[in-house]
């Protein structure tokens, strides 16, 4: 072993549990680990008990609960320390590749990431590919078989040519003359150019070839030597034994920390030692039991601190390093392999595709012909006592018989009012009113009886019935005659009771209003006809012009500026959240922050790919909303989109915090669905804020598309501009919003590991 008296790879009195309070999982327990410059450490142990754990804290990933971790003589994560950064070359135990790239373009992005150049990474590929193996490199990663994704990662971990290697069980699934050359080529790179390499794999045997072992069990090294001495002290032919004879010692692993059969590293001897059931049960997938039951007493086995670690650690010694590119160079390579690495992510990505582009153009396009078309194909009850007493079934074959029916003025005088008096003759206008209902929203359908019509109506079947008295025309005109002259009772046989089914408020509501119109169309007609002022007809109520928006507004256009909002939010929210948990699930994400990516550049590149992809979305609900549907907009149109596109960064900031709080993509969509529904219902998009309580306006108002919907409400309809309170405060919380999102992204980052 070439050790050159320094070491690559320093931890002292490592602890790391997770969980808390009762559920608390220990998982390294005061470790002790030297790796020394220019050696290949084998780091071996059953599953579980700590080594990707030991190796993710070692590489930066993951923050120490107490001990310290010096690699190439700095802290990870501190400035100027290189770790992680170029220096290391970590290949993780999970693939960490993207699928939608192929194998050039997957070592081109790691390549970017370690700041070289497309020659330098050409020339890495060429060699890489002989020494590994690996499959065509215009093979897309996702069809590559699990084995080949191995070597793919391997040569990723490989491409920069690093000092410092750490290799979580790279042989896996690989036959064997393939993980022989991956050693011979270990072995050589230690020996030839001083290169450290960290290893942990299942087959322990071939860790033969590694110049340290360390066997760690229960977050502890049992021993930490050349695999010689090893096999010498305890007389094994194998290390298999040698782990075996250590762990027996070491007794059952289930224990707390003060339980007599653990470790204690200050004394450096082990007790007596426990029951091989214990030992079954602790390692089962690792030891194979050779049935000899030691029960010697055993000196821990460490290597003693040497100067050159007891200094790292003091923080006092200097460890030569390399010159790594520029800071510049290395943010441009980290920011153009971020961005490749996504944008050709999406584009090949059939799903997400679809989701970006014909998801708006669906969504816009449901919404407007689904919301605020005039109810259609209704049945109207019809019961008509005039008409019967006509002998007559209905109003066509009043028609048929007699002509239109309601008023003909046929000259002569007027009274003092300018009324005509006498010659005006009027007939059927039970049938001329009804002639004025829309008949594509409710078709008449007319009955004998009132009690027959009323129970078509309480089954459901039609939306209300209306009942015309026997003598409703004389009556009708005898109010236009005679006015005040009438009594009470008189009035009212002049009048139409209707029973309205209103348990559907809409239909209710616009059926009614209907009703109401066309009364007011047919009065105006009739008096008009007999040369009467028709106001006379009309509640002394005028509505002129409305100030703002249409005389009769549409509910999609009320709901419009909240759908856009909220849609192109959520949209956002989702395309992000899910983006980012695959990548940190896949691992990809660790490992670029391994490879140097800092979190700050990792947000800027999905802020820049995901505020494209919004872009796009935001412009193609908005041509759907303006151009296809003509929603009309009265305001500035650079108004309009600035909000959108402002209010769909902040859906991306909330797709960043939902990302970082939940753990799968699962999660993360209960986490979206969750805060859907309490923002579209009280945003204002469905029902007026002020028709809230005061306590719920305020926390309606707090939300991120609440003030944003009446801003865009009051550009669209009103035309008012960024001047005004009322719209640029949509803008004020919208923007603070995906300020307070994203500071909380970076302190969760920060904190969390
Ligand atoms: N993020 C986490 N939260 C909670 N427990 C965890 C977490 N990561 C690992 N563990 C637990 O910590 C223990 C050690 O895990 P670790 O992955 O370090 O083991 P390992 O030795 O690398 O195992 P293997 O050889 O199977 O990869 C395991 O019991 C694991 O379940």
């Amino acid at each position: 072993m070439e050790a050159g008296g320094v070491d690559a790879v320093c931890v002292r009195g490592a602890c790391k549990a997770y969980g808390s309070g009762r559920r608390v999982l220990n998982v390294l327990d005061k470790l002790d680990m030297s790796v020394p410059k220019g050696s290949i450490y084998g780091l071996l142990g059953a599953s579980g008990c700590g080594k990707t754990t030991l190796l993710s804290c070692t590489v930066g990933r993951r923050r120490l609960d107490g001990g310290e971790v010096w690699v190439l003589g700095g802290r990870p994560g501190e400035p100027g320390s290189g770790v992680p950064g170029p220096r290391i070359g970590y290949m993780p135990q999970e693939v960490a590749l993207v699928g939608e790239l192929t194998v050039r373009e997957t070592l081109l992005y790691f390549g970017w990431l370690f700041g070289m150049s497309d020659e330098q990474i050409g020339e890495r590929i060429s060699f890489l590919q002989q020494l590994l193996d690996l499959p065509p490199l215009n093979k897309f990663v996702k069809l590559l078989s699990g084995g080949q994704q191995r070597r793919v990662s391997f040569a990723a971990a490989l491409v920069h040519d690093p000092e410092l290697l750490i290799l979580d069980e790279p042989t896996v699934g690989l036959d064997p003359i393939l993980r022989q050359a991956i050693w011979d080529y270990l072995v050589t790179i230690t020996r030839d150019d001083h290169k450290t390499v960290i290893i942990t794999t299942h087959y322990i045997e071939e860790a033969r070839q590694a110049h340290t072992i360390g066997l760690m069990r229960a977050g502890r090294l049992l021993a930490e030597d050349s695999p010689a001495q090893l096999l010498g002290r305890y007389g094994s032919a194998t290390l298999e034994d040698v782990f075996l004879i250590l762990s027996s010692n070491q007794g059952p692993v289930d224990q707390g920390p003060e339980d007599p059969g653990m470790v204690d590293h200050g004394a450096g001897s082990l007790p007596m030692a426990s029951s091989k059931e214990a030992l079954h049960q602790s390692n089962g997938d690792v030891m194979v039991a050779n049935g000899n039951g030691h029960t010697d007493s055993l000196a821990l086995q460490r290597l003693p601190v040497n100067a050159s670690a007891a200094t790292a650690a003091s923080g006092s010694y200097v460890y030569p390093t390399r010159p790594t590119p520029p800071m510049s160079a290395m943010f441009k390579g980290h920011i153009k392999a971020l961005l490749v690495k996504s944008f050709l992510r999406i584009l090949r990505h059939l799903g997400a595709l679809g989701f970006i582009f014909i998801f708006p153009v669906l969504e816009v396009g449901v919404f407007f012909t689904a919301i605020g078309g005039d109810p259609q194909g209704l049945q109207l009850g019809v019961v008509n006592d005039e008409l019967y007493a006509a002998n007559m079934s209905n109003c066509a074959q009043y028609r048929a018989q007699y002509g239109a029916p309601g008023s003909v003025y046929t000259g002569g005088t007027e009274d003092d009012y300018g009324a005509p008096v006498g010659n005006c003759t009027v007939r059927m206008l039970s049938c001329a009113f009804l002639e004025y209902l829309d008949p594509r929203m409710a078709y008449q359908v007319f009955y004998e009886k009132r009690e027959d019509a009323l129970e078509v109506t309480r089954k459901g079947h039609s939306i209300g019935v209306l009942h015309f008295g026997p003598n409703f025309t004389e009556w009708l005109d005898a109010r236009r005659r005679y006015g005040s002259e009438l009594a009470p009772e008189e009035v009212d046989l002049g009048e139409i009771p209707i029973w309205m089914d209103m348990s559907n408020r809409q239909l209710g509501t616009i059926m009614t209003k209907s009703i109401i119109d066309s009364y007011h169309a047919f009065s105006k007609d009739l008096l008009s006809r007999c040369h009467a002022n028709p106001k006379i007809g009309e509640i002394p109520v005028h509505f002129e012009d409305p100030v703002y928006g249409a005389e009769n507004p549409d509910f999609a256009v009320f709901a419009a500026p909240g759908i856009i909002l909220t849609m192109i939010f959520f949209l956002t929210t989702g395309l992000t959240a899910t983006v980012m948990i695959t990548e940190r699930q896949e691992g990809l994400w660790d490992r670029s922050l391994v490879a140097g990516v800092t979190a700050w550049e990792s947000l800027l590149a999905h802020v820049v790919t995901q505020g494209v992809l919004m872009g796009i979305q935001a412009g193609l609900a908005l041509i759907m909303m303006f151009l296809v549907f003509k929603v009309p907009c009265v305001g500035y149109m650079g108004d309009v989109v600035s909000l959108v596109f402002i209010t769909g960064m902040t859906g991306m900031c909330f797709g960043f915090f939902v990302s970082v709080s939940c753990q799968t993509v699962t999660s993360a969509n209960f986490m979206s669905l969750g805060s859907f529904y309490p923002i579209i219902l009280l945003s204002g998009v469905i029902w007026p804020l002020e028709g809230m309580s005061t306590i719920l306006r305020w926390i309606a108002l707090c939300l991120p598309t609440t003030l944003s919907t009446t801003s865009l409400r009051n550009i669209m309809l009103r035309g008012w501009g960024l001047s005004k309170p009322e719209v640029y405060i949509g803008f004020l919380v919208t923007g603070i919003w995906a300020a307070v999102l994203i500071t909380m992204c970076m302190i969760i980052l920060k904190y969390r590991k």
